[in-house]
């Protein structure tokens, strides 16, 4: 089987991410690649790294462009995406790398987005408890932020086992790649070296509903979450601390079950060895999440720290992970879990 596929977006780090990935997929034949201000240029202007397409000329983005392929991925902007997926054919499998079709509540988009919702599509986290079979032969997937990945994965299975109160605390230490291309003052080189800055703070970021959105799903119930992004003076990768209040009676042996129930046989998910912890470097442009677990005994909380490279498992692996689940081909097709280090 052949797959054809487009990209948008494809001069943006995410864009770039995913034909990165699938440049490596056996099964992938990559089509038409646009972009926005950058159409007409050469990709390899914007994405030197990519050099078997660096002769590739970027289209404009529209569905007349992207038509024709077998899956189209769109890394473009929030609010950006609705617009051109509603124009491509429902044959089509559309991978949607932003926000537009994340949250189900219409009333939360409006408030941390604004505008009208585009709808909601299955949610692209094969991992979360029933989040497999939503993907399964679907033609839409939303893929999730990067911070909501790494959030949900670190705490459902405490949450699905009854095994924390529901109230958890996140706190999430990110490379700037997360913040995409585009000029932002507080990106530049010589605000973020040297210096770590919380932003977001106090329920502010947009990622809070979806983080409380996949606990709750995963608890059965609402799930209260206090979330706290921090920047951090690297390229990539997201370092997550999450914690909870452990429930009356549960112990360590209980989390510890609950996690190799949920993970033990998931190809890109590594609950750690006692004792070790996980790095960004250790995950590094794959699509791996490495976990440790915890209980700290003197406030009796689980916590749960848990790593992944923003651009791979956070968006453009996830995106890849979710086509092959989509498609029928092996979920593994063209990702790997072995990092880049030191
Ligand atoms: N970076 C990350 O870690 C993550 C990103 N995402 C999501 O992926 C999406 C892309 O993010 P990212 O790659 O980081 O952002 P970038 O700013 O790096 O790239 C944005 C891309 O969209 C194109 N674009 C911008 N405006 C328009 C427009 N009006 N019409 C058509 N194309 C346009 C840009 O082209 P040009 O430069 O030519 O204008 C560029 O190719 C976002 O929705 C983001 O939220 C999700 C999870 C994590
Ligand atoms: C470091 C940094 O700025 N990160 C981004 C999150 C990027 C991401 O995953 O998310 P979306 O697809 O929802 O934009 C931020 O905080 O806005």
């Amino acid at each position: 089987m052949t797959v054809r596929a487009a990209v948008a977006g494809a001069s943006g780090y995410a864009g770039g991410e995913v034909l990165r990935l699938l440049l490596g997929h056996p099964d992938v034949r990559i089509g038409t690649l646009t972009a926005g201000q950058s159409a007409g240029m050469r990709l390899g202007q914007y994405q030197p790294h990519l050099l078997p397409l660096a002769d590739r000329v970027l289209g404009d983005t529209t569905a007349d462009e992207l038509a024709g392929h077998d899956v189209v991925f769109l890394a473009l902007p929030h609010g950006k995406s609705a617009k051109i997926a509603a124009e491509l054919g429902e044959d089509t499998l559309v991978i949607d790398c932003g926000a537009d079709h994340r949250l189900e509540s219409a009333h939360a988009w409006l408030k941390w987005y604004g505008g009208d919702h585009a709808g909601t599509w299955p949610y692209g986290l094969p991992e979360l408890p029933g989040g497999r079979d939503a993907l399964k032969g679907t033609k839409r997937v939303a893929v999730p932020g990067c911070y909501p990945t790494v959030s949900s994965l670190a705490l459902a299975p405490a949450l699905a086992n009854d095994l924390v109160e529901h109230e958890v605390v996140v706190v999430a230490v990110s490379g700037t790649s997360g913040a995409g291309k585009s000029l932002k003052p507080h990106l530049l080189g010589s605000e973020v070296m040297g210096s770590l800055s919380a932003y977001g703070v106090a329920g502010s970021h947009r990622h809070t509903p979806e983080i409380t959105q996949n606990l709750s799903k995963a608890a059965s119930s609402q799930v209260k979450v206090s979330f706290t992004p921090v920047l951090a003076p690297l390229p990539r990768g997201i370092l997550a601390t999450c914690s909870a209040a452990l429930k009356p009676g549960r112990t360590l042996e209980d989390v510890l079950a609950a996690y190799a129930k949920a993970y033990d046989a998931e190809p890109f998910i590594h609950v750690l060895p006692s004792g070790t912890w996980p790095t960004t470097a250790a995950v590094l442009a794959s699509n791996a999440v490495q976990l440790q677990v915890a209980v700290d005994p003197d406030v009796n909380r689980l916590v749960v720290v848990a790593a992944i490279d923003n651009l791979t498992k956070g968006t453009a692996g996830a995106a890849v992970q979710c086509m092959n689940v989509a498609l029928g081909l092996p979920e593994t097709a063209g990702l790997t879990t072995v990092g880049v280090a030191p």
